[in-house]
C-alpha cells in the first residue's frame, strides 16, 4: 500500500463568498472537476466550519464511547422493524456493522434526516424511518451534533453549486434535488485491530449519495482509498480539512464520468480511533438519472437506469447489518 501525502485540495472559500467573481469561482470548479473525475477523493479547506467546533464534535463522541455503559449504550441500540426499530438509527455493537459478510471492527452511532411521517404513535416504522435515539451524556451531545449537522448543510450546498459548475455553465444542475436534502452522520469509534486478526475496522464499499465530508481524529494509516490499478492507498487526515469522497448518487448524474470511490478503514495502530462521517444526499424522493450534459461528455450512451434515491439507500442499509443475507454489496 502506499500512502498517498497529496490528495488534490480543493478551497471552497469562492462558493461561501457573496462577493466573489465568476473566474474565482470556475477556477476552483476546474480543479475539483480534476479531483472528482481522477481521484474521487479530496481535501476540502475553505469551509468556513470552525476547528473548535470539529474538535468538540470528535471529543463528544469519544466521551461517548468511552464514559457510556453497557446499558446507557444498549439503551440506543439500533433495533430490526420488527423490534421496533427501523434497521438503521442508533447504535450498534462492535461487529454488528458488515461489509461483504464480515462484521466491522467498530462501534457507531447513526442518525439520519428526520423522519418523514410522523413517529408520534409509535412503532412499526418504515425502514430508516423512525426517531433518532440522541445520547444524554456527554449533555451537549444532541445540540452540539445538531448544529453541526446544521452548519455542514450550508457547505454541503456549497459543494453541489462547485461541483455543477465544474460540470456546466450553471451552479444549479442539482438544485431541484436538493430541496430537503436527506443526510446520515455516523460517529465511529475504532479499537485498534487484534494484532492476529486478519479482520478490517471497515469493509470496503462506497457511499450512497452526493457526498462525505469526513472529520476524523488524528490517527494516521488508518482510511484506504482504491485506486485505478486497484491498489489501496493510505489517506490521513489533514488539520480542519475535510476528506471528501463522492457516493453513488454523483456516479449516476454524471453518468459514470465521476467514478464512487471504494474505500475501507484498517486501523492498526494503536490508540482509540474516531471519525464523524457525514453524508450529504439528495432529497428522500430525488429521481437520479445522467444528465444530459454528462451523457454528450461520456459518448452520449447511458450507462445507468434512473435511480429514487431513497430506495437505493433502503437497500443499502437494509444490507449492512447481519439478518441472513449477505451483507453490505460493494457495487450495484
Ligand atoms: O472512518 C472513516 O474514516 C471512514 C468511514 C466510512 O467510510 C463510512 O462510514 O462510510
Ligand atoms: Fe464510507
Amino acid at each position: 500500500m502506499s500512502v498517498i501525502s497529496s490528495l488534490p485540495i480543493i478551497d471552497l472559500t469562492p462558493f461561501l463568498t457573496p462577493t466573489s467573481t465568476l473566474s474565482e469561482k470556475q477556477e476552483i470548479a476546474k480543479a475539483l472537476y480534476t479531483a472528482c473525475h481522477d481521484v474521487g477523493f479530496f481535501y476540502l479547506t475553505g469551509h468556513g466550519v470552525p476547528e473548535e467546533l470539529q474538535n468538540e464534535v470528535l471529543e463528544a463522541a469519544r466521551e461517548f464511547f468511552m464514559t457510556a455503559t453497557q446499558e446507557e449504550k444498549q439503551a440506543l441500540e439500533r433495533k430490526e422493524i420488527d423490534e421496533g426499530g427501523d434497521g438503521a438509527r442508533g447504535w450498534q455493537k462492535l461487529g454488528e456493522n458488515i461489509t461483504m459478510g464480515s462484521g466491522d471492527w467498530h462501534e457507531a452511532l447513526d442518525y439520519y434526516h428526520p423522519p418523514l411521517s410522523d413517529t408520534s404513535s409509535g412503532p412499526p416504522y418504515d425502514i430508516v424511518q423512525g426517531p433518532n435515539p440522541w445520547p444524554e451524556k456527554p449533555p451537549h451531545f444532541r445540540s452540539l451534533y445538531e448544529a453541526y449537522i446544521a452548519g455542514l448543510h450550508t457547505v454541503g450546498h456549497a459543494l453541489l453549486r462547485a461541483m455543477s459548475l465544474a460540470l456546466s455553465s450553471t451552479e444549479d444542475l442539482f438544485t431541484p434535488h436538493l430541496t430537503s436534502p436527506f443526510w446520515c452522520l455516523r460517529a465511529i469509534g475504532y479499537p485498534p485491530l487484534p494484532a492476529t486478526s486478519p479482520g478490517i475496522s471497515c469493509g470496503a464499499h462506497t457511499d450512497y449519495g452526493c457526498t462525505t465530508f469526513l472529520l476524523a481524529d488524528e490517527t494516521r494509516g488508518a482510511l484506504e482509498v482504491r485506486d485505478k490499478q486497484g491498489g489501496w492507498i493510505g489517506v490521513d487526515p489533514l488539520k480542519g480539512a475535510y476528506v471528501v469522497n463522492i457516493g453513488d448518487m454523483l456516479e449516476v448524474w454524471t453518468n459514470g464520468l465521476w467514478k464512487s470511490t471504494v474505500h475501507r478503514v484498517v486501523h492498526r495502530g494503536t490508540g482509540f480511533r474516531v471519525s464523524v462521517p457525514f453524508f450529504f444526499e439528495p432529497d428522500w424522493d430525488a429521481r437520479v438519472e445522467p444528465l444530459q450534459c454528462c451523457l454528450e461528455k461520456t459518448g452520449g450512451v447511458r450507462k445507468y437506469e434512473a435511480k429514487v434515491y431513497g430506495e437505493h439507500l433502503a437497500g443499502r442499509v437494509k444490507g449492512n447489518f447481519y439478518q441472513g443475507g449477505p451483507g453490505k454489496v460493494l457495487k450495484d
